[in-house]
């Protein structure tokens, strides 16, 4: 498996750009070894507060589907955690596999959940727009929140719901109340450690929040993510799944722990 596995990302379509980046000392994502993460007591909690107002439109961008929020001020952000600064959400985003034995992009102890949420949030204290911020050590912050099979998620079901309407690559739906807080699991304990975008540019610029609780879906909703397009309408269809970066070595990097 792992080497067929490795085989197969090395030749993995997603992939054109180089796996690593060259020199790059923080790319994600990573495997957590659970047993060399290092508690660390000056953490604090991690405050979420969001806006399900602000919520704008969700799309499929050919990568992933999307749910964008208004950032234009401080009205969904995260603060505390490892964070010096508050951070504004942008927008969150999965990955997904075609099959539930892989599909997140960060592992634990080597294990594959079969998806991932990422909240994507940037320090807009600091800078002074999103674009910026992604290319800066201090300039993202994202939550990451593994999905397991099991339960109906109810909160979930409102975005599978909306996932047929963009189907294809570049199409677009309104989405105008959603809290995403519905998607974060009630235990407050996480790993960080510092990384990178995991799609191109694939700046240094994240602080990763991966939280250790995975939320519940079920099968119907995992297929639902399976049925989006990588394609646009009208070209040969191409399924969305399997769209998580490989694993990247962890270098000279602590994975942190909120809890013991
Ligand atoms: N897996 S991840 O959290 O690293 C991630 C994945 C996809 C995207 C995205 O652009 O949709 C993003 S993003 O929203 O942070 N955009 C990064 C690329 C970008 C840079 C500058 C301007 C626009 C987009 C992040
Ligand atoms: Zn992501």
């Amino acid at each position: 498996f792992c080497c067929s596995y490795r085989l197969r990302n090395a030749l993995h379509p997603l992939w054109q750009s180089p796996l690593t980046i060259p020199g790059g000392s923080r790319q994600s994502p990573i495997n957590i070894q659970w047993r060399d993460s290092v508690y660390d007591p000056v953490l604090k909690p991690l405050k979420i507060s969001y806006d399900p107002t602000t919520c704008l439109h969700i799309w499929n961008n050919g990568y992933s589907f999307l749910v964008e929020f208004d950032d234009s001020a401080d009205k969904s952000i995260i603060v505390g955690g490892p964070l010096e600064n508050q951070y504004r959400l942008k927008q969150f985003h999965f990955h997904w596999g075609a099959i539930n034995e892989w599909g997140s992009e960060h592992t634990v102890d080597s294990k594959f959940y079969p998806a991932e949420l990422h909240l994507v949030h940037w320090n807009a204290v600091v800078y002074p727009t999103f674009e910026e911020a992604v290319m800066e050590g201090d300039g993202l912050a994202v939550i990451g929140v593994f999905l397991k099979l099991g339960a109906h998620h109810e909160g979930l079901q409102t975005l599978v719901d909306a996932l047929p309407a963009i189907k294809h690559k570049d199409t677009v739906i309104e989405f105008d109340v959603f809290d995403p807080s519905c998607l974060l699991p009630p235990c407050p304990d996480y790993w960080t450690y510092a990384g990178s975008l995991t799609t191109p540019p694939l700046t240094e610029s994240v602080t990763w929040i991966i939280k250790k609780q995975p939320i519940e879906v079920d099968e119907n909703q995992l297929e639902a993510f399976r049925m989006l397009l990588f394609t646009s309408d009208g070209e040969e269809e191409k399924r969305m799944v399997d769209n998580f970066r490989p694993l990247q070595p962890l270098m000279n990097r602590t994975v942190r722990s909120s809890f013991q």
